[in-house]
């Protein structure tokens, strides 16, 4: 074995030291190890939790013909982060995913776990692969016979983990989820909330590296959303899971993820840091999924806005200032009252912290006096008030 593959294996049996002895884990180990020492030679040095994609493509054939759904997606999930997912409906997401845990096989390329190709592995090794890559859905796929425990139970009991374990084990979860008082609950008589937190439990049992998220905020309320991606935040942080989202809302990826590969038709639309992506998008896919969190032109303002200055009596220019993220630039008023030389009246739009960036756009109005349309000075340099100014007209 390589040394990097040895190094691998002592890092897992020091993780599986520093946690709670539970038998999942160790089941989980020993094969992690094996499979790591069998891999045809590879020597991973990957840390647990990352994923690869290499020049993957997937073809559907059916009677119809074939679909082609992904096609060259080479990129890298770094261990520990969260990975959002996104793009229109059929753009690919979900095969994507589902090729993380081999619930679909590619048609080319290779899929990386921790520096092992899964497409190596044995019905064996699957298994194995399977408890350390959790999944949730949008529709929790939780058996409605069974109990709130029994459900976040049955991984454990498949993996043969004894009784005591279990129940230890399973009662530690429904803490960590917030839900240690619904151990004899049925499913029926819980939120949709309450059920994500039962998948979310369940897909945790055997001590996942990697928590895969298909659409699981989507048939929650926005509130619910919030708590659900704030316990998959906390779940990322306090466990260092690698947490991999698909969604089609782009205010999911803007409150969780750390990076975030844009789809569409299959491919490579995107890929970056979230504020990076929302700051300057510049695939018409990206922008088309961001128009709803952008600050448009209220109705009422379109409607009083002119093209052109009027030739007589008081008036304001109206303009919109743009923020990227970039450069620490925030929003500063007497800054940019003072740049503009005019008070300056805000009358719509709002900036959003992304990552620590501040980013969005803000409508102002200043006094027509002051009406100008060279901004150069304005958008680069050290009298920088935004990233982009636009004028988008006059009000009287
Ligand atoms: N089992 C299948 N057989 C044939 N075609 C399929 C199959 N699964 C997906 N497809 C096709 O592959 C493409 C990608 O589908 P996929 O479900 O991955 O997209 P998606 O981005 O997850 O879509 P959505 O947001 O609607 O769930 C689509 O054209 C879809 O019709």
């Amino acid at each position: 074995m390589a040394l990097s593959a040895v190094s691998n294996v002592l890092r897992r049996q020091f993780r599986a030291e520093a946690e709670p002895a539970a038998e999942g884990r160790s089941a989980r180990l020993s094969v992690s190890a094996s499979a790591t020492a069998g891999s045809q030679g590879q020597a991973p040095a990957a840390p647990l939790g990352t994923v690869v994609f290499r020049d993957l493509g997937k073809v559907y054939r059916s009677s119809a013909g074939e679909v082609p759904a992904l096609q060259n997606i080479t990129l890298d999930i770094a261990a520990g982060s969260i990975f959002g997912i996104i793009g229109r409906s059929g753009a690919g997401k979900s095969s994507l995913l589902r090729t993380i845990n081999r619930l679909e096989a590619p048609s080319s390329g290779q899929v990386l776990v921790d520096g092992v190709d899964i497409g190596t592995l044995d019905e064996a090794g699957l298994v194995q692969l399977r408890r350390r890559v959790g999944m949730i859905f949008q529709h929790f796929n939780l058996l409605s016979a069974k109990t709130v425990f029994e459900n976040v139970a049955l991984p454990l009991k498949v993996a043969g983990v004894p009784a005591a374990q279990i129940q230890q084990r399973v009662t530690e979860l429904l803490d960590l989820v917030g839900l240690q008082d619904k151990h004899k609950t049925y499913p029926s008589r819980l939120s949709g909330g309450q059920k994500q937190r039962v998948g979310i439990a369940r897909a945790l049992a055997t001590r996942p590296e990697i928590l895969l998220c298909d659409e699981a905020t989507s048939a929650l309320d926005p509130e619910t959303t919030q708590a659900i991606l704030a316990l998959l935040r906390d779940i990322n942080r306090r466990l260092g899971i690698t947490v991999i989202l698909i969604t089609h809302e782009m205010s999911v990826i803007r409150e969780i993820a750390d990076q975030v590969l844009v789809l569409e038709k299959g491919e490579i639309a995107e890929l970056g840091d979230v504020w990076q992506v929302f700051g300057n998008p510049r695939h018409a896919a990206t922008q088309a999924l961001l128009a709803p969190l952008r600050h448009g032109v209220p109705d009422d303002l379109q409607q009083r806005l002119q093209p052109q200055a009027p030739g007589t009596g008081r008036f304001e220019q109206v303009l919109q200032l743009g923020y990227s993220g970039h450069d620490g630039l925030e929003p500063d008023f007497p800054r940019i009252a003072e740049a503009l030389g005019a008070k300056v009246r805000l009358l719509h739009g709002g900036v959003d912290r992304i990552q620590g960036h501040a980013q969005g756009q803000l409508i102002i109005a200043i006094d027509g006096a002051a009406a100008r349309n060279d901004w150069a000075a304005l958008t680069q340099g050290p009298a920088t008030i935004a990233h982009e100014i636009r004028v988008l007209g006059y009000v009287v």
